[in-house]
């Protein structure tokens, strides 16, 4: 089994709705995500796939993100939802599940973490 990662980074604000302390208050990060795709062949290049096809599916969604209230995103306005790491890193690994798959047969995205500073991220992948 072979595993990559690609990492990226945005800017964003968000407040946290209803958090007992001063994380409520709106205030911004500088946002890292992983992406860690797994697959078993390799292509005839010696690739399991190219980093670069990766990157370019993660900046479409970070592209949306970016300089962004993630709050008013509507997976967190309309789903009443707080933009914390965790929910982050669910939104973009369902926004990449399909992306990741079709690159090449037996690709899978494996998981996604979101940093909130470099002491403190979130993971999320399937059971
Ligand atoms: N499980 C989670 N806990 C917290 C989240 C989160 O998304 N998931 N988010 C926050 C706040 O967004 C907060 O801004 C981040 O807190 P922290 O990582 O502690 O960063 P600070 O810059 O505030 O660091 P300090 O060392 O506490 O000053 C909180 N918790
Ligand atoms: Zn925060």
């Amino acid at each position: 089994m072979y595993e990559l990662t690609v990492k990226s980074r945005f800017s964003a604000a968000h407040s946290l709705c209803g958090y007992p302390g001063d994380c409520a208050r709106l205030h911004g990060h500088t946002w890292t995500v992983e992406v860690k795709v797994c697959g078993h062949e390799l292509d005839k290049l010696g690739m399991l796939v190219d980093f670069k096809d990766i990157k370019r599916q993660l900046s479409r969604i970070i592209d949306q993100l970016d300089h962004s209230l993630l709050n008013d995103l509507p997976e967190f306005s309309t789903g009443g939802s707080n933009p914390t790491a965790e929910n982050l890193a669910y939104y973009i690994y369902q926004s990449l599940l399909k992306p990741v798959a079709e690159l090449r047969p037996g690709l899978k995205l494996k998981e996604i973490s979101v940093w909130e500073s470099p002491d403190a991220y979130a993971t999320y992948r399937e059971d």
